[in-house]
């Protein structure tokens, strides 16, 4: 099943549990605007090279739109229109004041120079930049993005409506980025996986966690896990894979990976089959990379007990009835890495307000919001009698319907 489809079934169980009218169900389904535009630039060889971006603004009832930027090569309009719409319920979680998009071009950023990233970002926002805004829609990195990608949007923009540092989040602090987002999604993963193994009487200490994928979320939830006494026993990412079960030296193989550029070789383990790592025993499984990886193939060798979704989608929703028969407990992405989009939202309102905070505040808010929404979702589940991504769907849809009915439509 495709991500699209997946994302519209929780949906419409959502829509079911909340006995929401059919009307409105069409009118929170079907996106806002979706804007697909061609990208041409000259490589440094002078040949030139095309490439087709999206940006897919799904909901705007409860506030901007917001939702990061992909470049990866299996980039296409299904996937960013679940993943715009996802982003629309997981602000609502957080209960941050936003809506939902997502955008991204089809390309590998591997293949690109720095200089061609660069090209070919700004040809890209000088296609989108009247319908991107502190008050319409703003940007983020994801998959394949970062810090100086938005430097490069921030700029660009600003050519056409003046320095507007609050049109994208997880840029340089240098240029108004907070400090703690580059941690926060995974930072928000520990705080969420923190408050569903106290739900089960366990702490962070101890139990046995593998990660795949090791850029920026899932090396900081390694990181952030390992300082609290987490034993991170295998880690993957495209290279291949490690694992050592008495635990893996995190510092160590950030070292590692800043020099070889991905985990593949680390002496501190033994290299593992990057497709098994799905199935490696442990206590928690957290997929830090690509979406749709839990399938009803790779579900049934999953020996762990928790499934926390740093990533969007990484679990099928056959992969979720095959988990759920086997007593593995799964922590919603929408949920589970709202804590990036949360100090987004940080970001934009120090910006908006020309103030900057502390880190110790940024970190602290987060852990604020992340209890808050874990609360309110285990309310849900108890009141509706659903699993912990139900929970989840039901209050993101039901935040957004009663925004939207607000609202109300023009006569
Ligand atoms: N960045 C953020 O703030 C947020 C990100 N997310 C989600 O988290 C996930 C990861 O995003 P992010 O960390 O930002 O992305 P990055 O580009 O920083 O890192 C992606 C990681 O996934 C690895 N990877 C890619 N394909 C595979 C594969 N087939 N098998 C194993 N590893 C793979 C990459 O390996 P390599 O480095 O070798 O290419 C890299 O380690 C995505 O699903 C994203 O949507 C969710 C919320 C916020
Ligand atoms: O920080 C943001 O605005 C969005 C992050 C994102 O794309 C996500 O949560 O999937």
């Amino acid at each position: 099943m495709n991500a699209l489809a997946a994302t519209n079934r929780y949906f419409k169980q959502a829509v079911r549990i909340l006995g929401i009218d059919s009307k409105v169900e069409k009118s929170l389904l079907i996106p806002y605007r979706e804007i697909k535009v061609e990208c041409t630039i000259p490589k440094d060889d002078g040949t030139l090279v095309s490439y087709v971006g999206f940006r897919v603004q799904h909901d705007n009832a409860r506030g901007p739109m917001k939702g990061g930027i992909r470049y990866h090569p299996e980039v296409e309009p299904d996937e960013v229109n679940a993943l715009a719409q996802l982003m629309t319920w997981k602000t609502a979680v957080a209960n941050i004041p936003y809506g939902g998009a997502k955008g991204g071009i089809g390309c590998n950023p591997r293949e690109l120079s720095i200089t061609e990233q660069e090209r070919l970002t700004r040809v890209f926002t000088q296609k989108i930049h009247d319908l991107i805004g502190p008050h319409l829609d703003v940007p983020a990195p994801d998959m394949g993005t970062n810090a100086q990608t938005m430097a490069w949007i921030l700029d660009e923009y600003s050519k056409f409506h003046g320095h507007t540092p609050a049109v994208v989040t997880g840029k340089p602090i240098d240029l108004g980025g907070s400090l703690g987002r580059d941690a926060a999604t995974g930072r928000g993963v520990v705080f969420g996986t923190q408050a569903l193994l106290a739900d089960h009487g366990k702490t962070i200490a101890g139990q046995k966690y593998v990660i795949q994928g090791f850029g920026n979320v899932g090396s900081w939830t390694a990181k952030i896990l390992h300082e609290q006494g987490g034993i991170v026993k295998a880690i993957s990412d495209v290279s291949g894979a490690v694992k050592n079960d008495a635990g893996l030296d995190i510092p160590a193989l950030v070292q590692h990976v800043s020099i070889h550029g991905g985990v593949k070789g680390f002496a501190g383990g033994d290299s593992l089959d990057a497709a098994s790592i799905l199935a490696e025993d442990c206590d928690v499984l957290i997929p830090a990379a690509l979406g749709g990886v839990l399938t009803r193939e790779t579900a049934k060798d999953v020996k762990a007990k928790f499934v926390i979704e740093a990533a969007n989608h990484p679990t099928d929703p056959d992969a979720d009835e095959i988990l759920a028969q086997k007593g593995v407990v799964i922590l919603p992405d929408i949920y589970a890495n709202s804590g990036g989009v949360t100090v987004s939202y940080f970001e934009w309102v120090q910006n908006i307000q020309g103030f900057m905070w502390d880190e110790e505040k940024v970190n602290n808010e987060l852990q604020k919001y992340m209890i808050r929404a874990y609360a309110n979702i285990k309310d849900l589940c108890k009141n509706q009698n659903c699993n912990l991504r139900m929970g989840a769907f039901s209050l993101g849809v039901g935040r957004v319907a009663r925004a939207t009915m607000l609202r109300g439509w023009e006569a």
